[in-house]
């Protein structure tokens, strides 16, 4: 495919919506009634402890009945959090180390049909956990884990970035299709349009101070949003899908590291990180529904912006790509504070909650986290353009 025959609804990405699920379905047909009841009924389940004991009486639904890829996207969402509220629900010391057959099989199965994994992960719970509460585009989770509001700002602002940067597909495209055709003007266009969404999604993010109180995002939402597996995890093997392996499987937990748009940014530019780092981002890929991957797979492929513009005359041009790389450096280092604030800060206080302490410092992902954020962040820098570049 050349970049100039490139369309985004190849990619199961649109201009209003980017990377979300337009429209997504509220609740299952009713031969999935104890999913539905059960994902709506979350938080006071995980509170009163009963999760456990509402799955261990629920049949194995067939998967086979869900119809189309709402469906398939909705059931996703519905079974990580339904197994995540099983797995962390009495702390990290009382996890079980095999998840039941009725969750198990169907959440694997749905997985591989997306092209996602069988764990909580950024697309179930921002790209197709949103609906409108006004004509205005607010926001509000179909389904919650524990933490109430803060939890539903938390991930609505995260909602709200996505679609922050929904318009940047196309001006991502559009500013391959002009590197190609050489049309200089063309270009700088879209690096400043580009530019203005990275600045949008910096000032959303901002929101999270105000919404988001980081004693509850630590010490509430953050142990359902972990994976299982590796070193100091309650499991370090990994968890047993019953009825899919009998050998443990280890998985990342969600993160937005799993959105596309950082990554599709660093795509466009032709930044590269180091190489554990790349290789935990390509991991975190693989959270990404097929066609999103391959989305980021072809920009990375086609992109020619930046030997364009390296070898480009025009010093208009070369600023304008230079900027739009600041503004990623900018929002990284933003982000940065963020996850100082809303993880470092808080798995050093005495009073935080002991009951999840093997999931303290890293994050959900699995990440030592601010060497890594600081790597990432000095890569973008590396690509800024002139003094010898
Ligand atoms: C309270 C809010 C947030 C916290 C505590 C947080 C935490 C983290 C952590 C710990 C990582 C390291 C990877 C891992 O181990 O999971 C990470 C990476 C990342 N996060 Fe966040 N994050 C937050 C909000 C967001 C939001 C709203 C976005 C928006 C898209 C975002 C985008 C990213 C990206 C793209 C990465 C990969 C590193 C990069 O490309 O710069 N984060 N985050």
């Amino acid at each position: 495919m050349i970049a100039a025959s490139m369309k985004l609804e190849d990619f199961y990405v649109c201009e209003e919506f980017g990377f979300m699920l337009p429209d997504p379905l509220c609740t299952l047909p009713d031969y999935f009634g104890q999913w539905n009841y059960l994902a709506e009924n979350l938080t006071s389940l995980i509170l009163q402890k009963r999760i456990r004991e509402e799955v261990d009486k629920m049949p194995v639904l067939d998967h086979n009945k869900l119809k189309d890829y709402r469906q398939l996207r909705l059931a996703h969402l519905q079974l990580s959090m339904i197994s995540s509220g099983y797995i962390w629900q009495d702390g990290d010391k009382g996890v079980p180390k095999v998840l039941p057959e009725c969750l198990a099989v169907p959440w694997y199965k749905v997985s591989e049909k997306i092209g996602i994994k069988p764990v909580v992960c950024h697309p179930d719970i921002v790209l197709c956990n949103w609906t409108l509460l006004d004509p205005q585009k607010n926001l509000r989770c179909l389904y919650a884990f524990p933490g109430g509001m803060d939890t539903n700002w938390f991930c609505m602002v995260t909602a709200r970035m996505e679609f922050d940067f929904a318009p940047a597909a196309k001006y991502i495209i559009d500013a391959i299709k002009a590197a190609d055709t050489e049309d200089t003007k063309a270009l700088i266009q879209n690096l400043i349009s580009i530019r203005q969404v990275i600045l949008q999604m910096k000032e959303t993010l901002k929101n999270m101070h105000e919404l988001v109180s980081a004693e509850i995002f630590y010490d509430t939402l953050r142990p359902f949003l972990s994976g299982w597996g590796g070193e100091g995890s309650p499991y370090p093997e990994g968890l047993i899908y019953e009825g899919i392996s009998e050998e443990p499987i280890q998985m990342s937990g969600g993160s937005a590291a799993q959105s596309s748009t950082l990554q599709c940014l660093d795509a466009a530019f032709g930044v590269q990180h180091e190489t554990s780092i790349q290789k935990f981002l390509l991991k975190m890929r693989d959270h990404m529904p097929n066609a999103h991957k391959k989305f980021i797979e072809t920009i990375s492929e086609k992109s020619n912006i930046r030997t364009y513009v390296v070898k480009s005359d025009d010093e208009s041009l070369k600023q304008c790509f230079n900027q739009v790389l600041e503004a990623m450096i900018d929002f990284r280092s933003y982000h940065l504070q963020v996850v100082t604030k809303y993880v470092v800060v808080m798995s050093n206080r005495q009073t935080r909650n002991q009951e999840y302490e093997s999931l303290s410092k890293k994050g959900t992902g699995g990440t030592s986290l601010l060497p890594f954020l600081k790597s990432i962040r000095q890569s973008t820098t590396e690509k800024l353009v002139g003094q010898g570049n």
